[in-house]
């Protein structure tokens, strides 16, 4: 028999749509102004992952910046955001990737609460460039935690203002922090993305476009039985 979720909670940067190449972009930017390379094999560390924590990565590959102040770190985090500002200013509903809106629709249809999870502080004002604001019933972004990805806390948070159990809530992600999170609080985690960094996850598919209701519903059935 069919089995279904409660909730699904979604990341953002790189599930709804294509910001996560923006963060990659802002990231290389601020990095070459820095005088370091970065690649996207090394960006995949910093998908899902916080602001701050992200610059302090990408800060430990040179030697140079090793007794930075606080107060630096801050200015140059504002800088990279400020880059990543310019590249979402023009984000509109024809940004949601591919597969995305049928699936959400097809979730309402189903009564099947809509929630977001997500590490960033820009989330709240992408949503409503894409016009999903009222879509969701809930929305976890990096102010509402104390504890970013990997840490299952995003998504226990979303569970609990849903009042819904963990083991009935389905997460999607594009980086291996969020399917840690995910896994970590006990939910359904499904991935879109590659093999390499993704394994863990529950269901896996290459890209948004194959997302369907049908199909991850099927695999959260037999994960539940
Ligand atoms: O700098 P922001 O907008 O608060 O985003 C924080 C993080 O948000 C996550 O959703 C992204 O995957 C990360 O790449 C990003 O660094
Ligand atoms: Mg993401």
């Amino acid at each position: 028999m069919t089995v279904f979720p409660k909730a699904f909670i979604f990341d953002l940067d790189g599930v709804i749509t294509d910001t996560a190449e923006f963060h990659f972009l802002a990231w290389q930017k601020l990095s070459s102004d820095l005088g370091i390379t970065i690649n996207r094999e090394f960006n995949e560390q910093l998908k899902g992952i916080g602001r701050m924590e992200s610059l302090e990565r990408i800060l430990s590959l040179d030697v140079r910046f090793e007794n930075l102040s606080f107060e630096e770190k801050e200015r140059i985090a504002s800088r990279k955001n400020e880059y990543y500002q310019a590249f979402i200013k023009t984000i509109q509903p024809d940004d949601i990737l591919p597969g995305i809106l049928p699936l959400l629709t097809e979730i309402k249809e189903n009564k099947i609460y809509i929630a977001l999870g997500s590490a960033s502080r820009n989330a709240t004002k992408i949503l409503e460039q894409l016009h999903l604001t009222s879509t969701f019933d809930f929305v976890v972004n990096a102010a509402s935690v104390s504890k970013g990805k990997p840490d299952p806390e995003t998504f226990l948070t979303a569970a609990n203002a849903l009042n819904v159990p963990n083991a009935d809530c389905i997460g999607i992600e594009d980086s291996a922090a969020g399917i840690n999170a995910i896994n970590g609080a006990g939910m359904f985690s499904v991935g879109v993305g590659n093999q390499t960094h993704l394994h863990k996850a529950h269901y896996l598919v290459d890209e948004t476009s194959l997302l369907t209701f049908e199909d991850i519903i099927q695999q959260y059935t037999d994960w539940k039985n």
